[in-house]
């Protein structure tokens, strides 16, 4: 479990974290969402010790970062997969790792079994494509078998069958058990991963959420309704339900269940040929409501 409470970071001018409270809890994906420079590279940062909070907490386990006897084996990280030394190779940048936690050696040749890399183990990280630095830095987030991971746009430089891989080893990870705690600005592939959402937004939380909340709350439902009698229906629709004609024979219509619209029909006489809630993407909902915000913004500044 990951507790951050009251949590804020001041750069100088900057306020880059804004007394943010929230937990991530264990045997679910949890995607960290925001805009750019919303906090999220800042907030991990903190929680793992790598920069000092101006003020609040964030625990691993119920401990500081710093206070964990053996970090490797409390929270495994992905960051910046660049941090390896160039000259190293990944054997030895995983036993080094190994050896100043107390892991015992045949870690390493099962960590990098599990990101793939057994077969170029030997080489040194610098010739490793981004895609390569990239499981490495997995490797070394896994080797301590820590029962809490945090992971920093894991997805970056994977190609289609990386990130398959990612999001296969994230949901095993939750399932077993652990806490898993994600940022990445790829939207479907967050949609298909992350179970519960924390979304922030210039340092401030601005959603604590099930997937599914965060969608059905921050977007509007459509249904597609295909008929013949597209001019028929549309007076048959109440004047509070959103009516937008794709062609002549396809209404996208908001406000209304697809039962209602059904009923509609049938007590009109119209014939339909196709009735059907459209799937809303996490990508719209996640722009809706940073527009939402953007929007608050700006009506806040002018009234001043
Ligand atoms: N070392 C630093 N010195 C000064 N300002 C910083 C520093 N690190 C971050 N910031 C500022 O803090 C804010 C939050 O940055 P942060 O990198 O945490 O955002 P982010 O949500 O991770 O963004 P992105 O999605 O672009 O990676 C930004 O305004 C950024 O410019």
């Amino acid at each position: 479990m990951i507790e951050v409470r009251g949590l804020t970071k001041r750069y100088g001018e900057v306020l880059a974290v804004d007394d943010l409270t929230f937990a991530v809890r264990p045997g679910e994906v949890t995607g960290f969402l925001g805009p750019n420079g919303a906090g999220k590279s800042t907030t991990l940062r903190m929680i793992l010790g790598l920069d000092a909070a101006s003020s609040g907490t964030a625990t691993v386990g119920g401990k500081p970062y710093p206070a964990q006897p053996a970090p490797l084996k409390a929270v495994g990280a992905l960051l910046d997969p660049g941090a390896v030394l160039p000259g190293r190779t990944a054997y030895h940048h995983l036993l080094a790792l190994a050896a100043g936690n107390g892991i015992p050696r045949n870690r390493v040749d099962e960590a990098l079994a599990e990101v793939g890399l057994e077969k170029v183990a030997r080489r040194r990280a610098g010739t490793y494509s981004l895609g390569m630095r990239q499981r490495l830095g997995i490797a070394a987030a896994l080797l301590g078998e820590p029962p809490v991971l945090v992971f920093d746009e894991p997805l970056n430089g994977l190609d289609p069958e990386g990130i398959v891989w990612i999001r296969s080893l994230m949901r095993k990870m939750a399932a077993d058990g652990r806490t898993v705690l994600m940022s990445s600005h790829l939207m479907s592939e967050m949609e298909l991963t992350a179970d519960h959402l924390i979304v922030i937004g210039r340092g401030k939380l601005i959603a604590d959420t099930t997937m599914k909340d965060f969608i059905e709350a921050h977007s509007e439902r459509e249904v597609l309704v295909r008929t013949p009698q597209a001019e028929t229906l549309r007076p048959l629709l109440p004047g509070g339900a959103g009516v937008r004609a794709e062609d002549n024979h396809t209404l996208v219509v908001t406000g209304l269940e697809a039962a209602e619209i059904g009923a509609l029909a049938a007590a009109g006489g119209v014939e339909l040929h196709e009735l059907s809630p459209r799937q809303v993407s996490l990508e719209k909902a996640f722009m809706n409501l940073t527009r939402d915000a953007v929007e608050y913004q700006a009506e806040r500044e002018t009234g001043r």
